[in-house]
């Protein structure tokens, strides 16, 4: 009898399917191939460990080819079994983000275009944004028109105009090694203490699990750094994982100050060249440094001694959309099966990981002060009740007088208020009618910069009506509440000398704008910076001296169950970018409630009293982390099927004690993309095998076509 091997096909709703070896070949667990399905040929790995009885019968197919692709790792291979066990996730659809396209790793030479210089002898909108948008950037097809934000097809009729030219490039190149002696910093005693700690649990292998928890300020990263270069001197990788790509290039800038040599980059702004070459050096080992997004986390790497989450409380590491996995949960187990050291970094570190700490599952360092005797900024609140701004507009007198002052002294100020765009409702003052979404349950935001109202949720636009769309009025639409563009009008009037600088995801949109944007704060070219959740995270300009939020109890409406906590982190963060070098900093909240705990512990700097009282009320109420949640979202473009499917599902609900099924209930965001939604939310015990019961349910229920039901295990998000 030959030889038989398992396959994981890439093809969603299959399961694992059985292969004859092909003649004269053994295949390993691991191994990218080609199989016959039906009349196609499809990609697959050969996997190891499933299941199942093999197949006996005659007809046997054999395996169609092997595709020169890096091996699937054993630890790698054990950490896709387990998110797609833990999350309800096919394992095809976890090993698409293992392996990249076979397109892009197929050929060693790749095809790049580049501006000509030629005109093209047509000019439409869509060609005018990819000419603007292209200016000096060079890549394939699909690169461009990803960059562009337009269709490939734009892109391959400029190519056939000969507005883009084509180059052949190699794979792109690899930087130098990092060194890790290269520039060592003199580390004060507590960061000492704690590198010695990381470096230590690098140096003996095996899994170390680590809380790196430091004020903002404190020096987290060159503690890390220390971690990294143990990994480095043992021979093996690290990684590095942040939240958000657009950080990237001043980040990447710290550590190749630090290694003398840039780290390799994985998110999705690469080119196909550099992300070709990135992949291969990272499976054989020659990357031995890596930063990326989230999805570096499923790189087949040679050997990962050490994996670092930056910022590791932020909510930007739960994928909201196909595996909906978290990326700071899984690094960890990561970790475990690799056998190696991660450490999760943070000033504010999530509940999860503070019990985990607590637990002793993790080993917890502290920084507890900031470096080089920077002290923590003077954070107070600004009465709404009492001191209001002036009718339409935002910033009260107390702050509108220390942004004068602080201009005043030639320092920076940053102001922060977490909403994009210029309003986030558009209402008609004759018939009082909002301007929704036609394709979801929120209101059209205006973005003013370009005349559009937009969808955050799905991306729809459109131009702002002339007269109202219900009652026909014109000139009677009127922009209620301020995002960051409004607060910018409202800064240029009052502060017209003053240079702004405008930080939200429409304005830094690639690693190379983030990276503008540093150098000009550092330069002193801006004076005041206002933006979005972005600007929370990381910076550190040492001018900056006064922090603005404007609206200090936006995010407490939502209700969730971890709004209070996301809010004292997001405050607490961008609090931090006040007074992070010689000038003391000062941080000015604008509340109707300063009397609220939240605000009295960041006024007070009690972050022990605020955590220990928001963990007590978890455990009271057994939510995460001493209970379990998972979300089940049902929905379909039909509603009464979405309904049904909804109301079957919970008919069906397993009865088991220490399990409860709440719901089905319209979701807060009862259409999305043109889907009617209802929500099941499962609560359980710590003991309970969440996991395996929603899968046994789910299989029992059967679900009409249209109806499509996500499972997101450890929600974070409840609309
Ligand atoms: N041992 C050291 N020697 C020289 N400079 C240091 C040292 N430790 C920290 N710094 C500098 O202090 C500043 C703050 O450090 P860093 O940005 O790492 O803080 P952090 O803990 O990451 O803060 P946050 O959480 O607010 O981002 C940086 O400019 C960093 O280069
Ligand atoms: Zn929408």
């Amino acid at each position: 009898m030959a030889e038989q091997v398992r396959v994981v096909v890439m093809q969603a709703g299959l399961g694992p399917l059985d292969y004859a070896m092909p003649a004269g070949q053994s295949l390993e667990a691991g191994q990218a191939v080609l199989v016959p399905l039906g009349p196609r040929q499809i990609m697959g790995v050969v996997w190891d460990g499933l299941e199942g009885p093999a197949f006996t019968g005659k007809g046997l197919r054999a395996v169609a080819g092997v595709l020169p692709l890096p091996l699937v790792p054993e630890p790698l291979r054990r950490l896709c079994d387990w998110v797609a066990d833990y999350y309800l996730a096919s394992l095809a659809g976890v090993l698409r983000m293992v392996l990249p396209s076979v397109a892009a790793l197929g050929e060693r030479q790749i095809v790049e275009y580049r501006l000509s210089g030629t005109q093209p002898p047509r000019l439409t909108p869509e060609r005018s944004k990819a000419l603007a948008a292209l200016e000096g950037r060079a890549g394939t097809v699909r690169d461009l028109a990803r960059a562009a934000d337009v269709s490939e097809a734009v892109i391959r009729g400029l190519v056939n105009v000969g507005v883009l030219a084509a180059e052949t490039v190699p794979a792109g190149q690899l930087p130098a090694p990092p060194d890790p002696d290269f520039a060592p910093p003199a580390l004060e005693p507590a960061q000492a203490d704690a590198a010695r700690a990381l470096t230590e649990a690098v140096a003996a292998g095996g899994f170390a699990p680590f809380l790196l928890e430091g004020v903002t300020g404190s020096g987290k990263t060159e503690v890390y750094a220390e971690a990294i270069a143990a990994a480095l001197r043992a021979g093996g990788q690290a990684l590095v994982l942040l939240p958000e790509i657009a950080l990237t290039a001043a980040f990447t800038a710290r550590l190749a100050a630090r290694f003398g040599s840039p780290p390799v980059a994985w998110h999705s702004d690469l080119k196909t060249s550099e992300r070709r070459a990135a992949y291969a050096a990272i499976a054989d080992g020659r990357a031995r440094l890596v930063v990326g997004a989230r999805s570096a986390l499923f790189l087949p790497f040679k050997d990962l001694r050490l994996t670092i989450v930056d910022e590791a409380h932020e909510t930007s590491f739960k994928q909201e959309d196909g595996v909906h996995y978290h990326a700071r949960d899984v690094a960890v187990m990561r970790a475990q099966f690799e056998g190696a050291t991660v450490v999760l970094a943070s000033a504010t570190p999530a509940i999860e990981t503070r019990v985990q700490a607590e637990r002793g599952t993790y080993r917890h360092l502290l920084l507890p002060a900031r470096f080089g005797g920077a002290a923590m900024p003077d954070i107070s609140a600004v009465d709404l009740r009492k001191t209001p701004p002036v009718r339409g507009r935002w910033i009260a007198p107390p702050l509108a007088a220390a942004i004068s002052e602080t201009l005043a002294r030639g320092e920076q100020v940053l102001l922060f208020l977490n909403r994009r765009g210029y309003a986030p409702l558009t209402l008609c003052r004759a018939c009082g009618e909002k301007i929704n979404c036609p394709n979801c349950t929120a209101w059209m935001v205006e973005h003013r910069l370009t005349r559009r109202l937009a969808c955050h949720h799905c991306g729809h636009e459109m131009t702002v009506p002339p007269a109202c769309p219900s009652c026909g009025e014109p000139d009677t639409l009127v922009a209620c509440g301020p995002g960051v563009e409004r607060i910018a009008e409202e800064v240029a009037a009052t502060w017209g000398a003053a240079r702004i600088a405008l930080v939200t995801s429409d304005t830094i949109t690639s690693p190379a704008r983030a990276a503008a944007l540093v150098a000009a704060v550092e330069g002193r070219e801006i004076d005041i910076l206002i933006g979005t959740q972005l600007v929370t995270k990381g910076f550190h300009f040492p001018e900056l001296t006064l922090v603005g939020v404007i609206d200090a109890d936006l995010g407490l409406s939502g209700g969730d169950l971890r709004a209070s906590e996301r809010t004292f982190a997001q405050i607490a963060q961008v609090a931090g970018r006040a007074g992070r070098s010689a000038k003391p900093g000062r941080v000015l909240l604008q509340t109707h409630q300063p009397e609220a705990r939240l605000m009295q512990a960041l006024i007070h700097g009690d972050a022990a009293a605020f955590y220990a009282h928001e963990t007590a009320t978890r455990r009271d109420l057994t939510l995460p982390p001493f209970g379990r949640l998972a979300a089940l979202i049902v929905s379909s473009e039909k509603e009464p099927e979405a309904r049904a499917a909804a109301q079957a599902l919970a008919e069906a609900a397993p009865a088991r004690t220490g399990l409860q099924v709440l719901g089905p209930a319209p979701a807060p965001l009862a259409m999305l993309r043109g889907r009617h939604r209802f929500r099941l939310l499962v609560t359980a015990r710590r003991t309970v095998p969440l996991s395996a019961i929603l899968r046994d349910w789910l299989v029992r229920v059967p679900l009409g076509n249209s109806v499509r039901v996500v499972v997101d295990v450890d929600p974070y998000s409840f609309m």
